[in-house]
């Protein structure tokens, strides 16, 4: 088997050169250093790290399809020349650089303007996000701090479970390290969303790409809040839908678990989530107006540090947190169980780094 060392020297050899790693071609007379691409074209440079993963290797490639995209890196700690390799054929503008282990975080993560972080163990049936802490918190505060050490003015999209706490965890690194800006930091609840407007699509016989669900409070179960009295286009539901709606949606993360039987979580449509979320954060450093999502981000909507609410992004990020709007009392009584476990998820990320 390889060891990691060679395999740190065979991807910095395929990441030396702007063009992707496809075969040397002495054999025809052409090195890839005489061929006449100039290097990146405009646009934004994106880190995945966890990119050789369940969600890292789908998101990679959506990435790969993002015409915003300029350069891609893909780092993980296990497989990511592979990865990198295969996902550089692929005929689009974005230019693609493979890094692998510890010692190649940091040229991974050097001018990056957008970092995505899904590395990190996922549940099996019968854990909770919770208990995946243990082994993700290290992970992210590793990662943090390399983005804190070499791209201090990326905007971070934090996937690695448990959100409700990773969050707070590399917001107490970045501030650690003087460098933490409440505007650049988002962790993503997206699929949340996803899930929420798929499934009360599914109940009121529309098309998914037609509804928008607010999805508000945090990412693990009575965390996780749909807005169902905001929901776009206006509709209403009886007392039996909106607790089925509301169960589904909390439950939709373990309802992919059990289905995956020990295999892992959600990470196709985690994927997909993540690349309509990182190109909306693309999309608002660009300058588009009116781009509006839900992120769990530094918050002053409740009483609690953080939060998951609608935001709008922009240049420098979140620019704006919306407040939650009017909620009905079953809105109301989830919003109280909400805060009350996101309270100590919190609690549990900032102990973890000022401990
Ligand atoms: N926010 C969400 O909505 C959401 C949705 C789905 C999954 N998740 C979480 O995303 C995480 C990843 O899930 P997955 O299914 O892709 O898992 P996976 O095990 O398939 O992939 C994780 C990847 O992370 C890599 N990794 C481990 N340690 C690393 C490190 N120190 N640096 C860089 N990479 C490292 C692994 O090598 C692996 O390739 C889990 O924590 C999961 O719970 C979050
Ligand atoms: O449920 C999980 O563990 C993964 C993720 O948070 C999800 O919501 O699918």
């Amino acid at each position: 088997m390889e060891s990691v060392a060679d395999a740190s020297r065979r991807i910095s050899r395929i990441s030396s050169h702007l063009l992707p790693p496809n075969i040397q071609m002495e054999g025809c007379g052409l090195r890839r250093e005489n061929c006449r691409a100039k290097g990146a074209a405009p646009g934004f440079k994106v880190a995945v790290l966890g990119a050789a993963g369940g969600i890292g290797q789908p998101l990679a490639m959506l990435m790969k399809m993002n015409p915003l995209v300029s350069v891609l890196h893909l780092y993980d700690v296990v497989n990511s020349p592979g990865v990198t390799a295969d996902i550089s054929h692929m005929d689009t503008g974005a230019v693609v650089r493979g890094f692998l282990g510890q010692s190649q975080l940091e040229d991974a993560l050097t001018g990056m303007d957008l970092v995505i972080i899904p590395a990190g163990v996922p549940r099996k049936p019968g854990m909770t996000r919770d208990d995946l802490f243990n082994i993700n918190a290290g992970i992210v505060k590793t990662l943090c701090e390399g983005i804190a050490k070499c791209c201090p003015n990326a905007i971070v999209n934090l996937i690695s479970n448990p959100v409700n706490s990773t969050v707070p965890i590399a917001a107490e690194v970045f501030k650690k390290a003087g460098t933490f800006d409440p505007k650049r930091l988002l962790g993503v609840t997206m699929l949340d969303v996803v899930r929420a407007n798929t499934f009360v699509a599914e109940v009121l016989g529309l098309d998914p790409r037609d509804v928008d669900v607010p999805v508000v409070g945090g990412h693990a179960g009575v965390t996780i809040l749909p807005l169902l009295s905001q929901v776009k286009p206006p509709c209403a539901f009886n007392a039996k839908e909106i607790d089925y709606l509301t169960n589904r949606i909390q439950n939709g993360g373990t309802e992919v678990v059990e289905a995956k039987a020990g295999a892992g979580s959600a990470t196709l449509s985690m994927a997909y989530a993540a690349v309509k979320f990182a190109d909306a954060c693309l999309r608002g450093l660009r300058g588009d107006a009116g781009i509006i999502q839900c992120a769990f981000v530094a918050s002053q909507v409740t009483e609690l540090p953080f939060f998951a609410s609608k935001v709008r992004l922009g240049r420098s990020g979140v620019e704006e947190v919306h407040p939650l709007g009017p909620l009905n009392e079953y809105e109301r009584d989830g919003l109280e169980k909400a805060k009350k476990e996101l309270e100590a998820s919190i609690q549990k990320g900032v102990s973890f780094i000022r401990k």
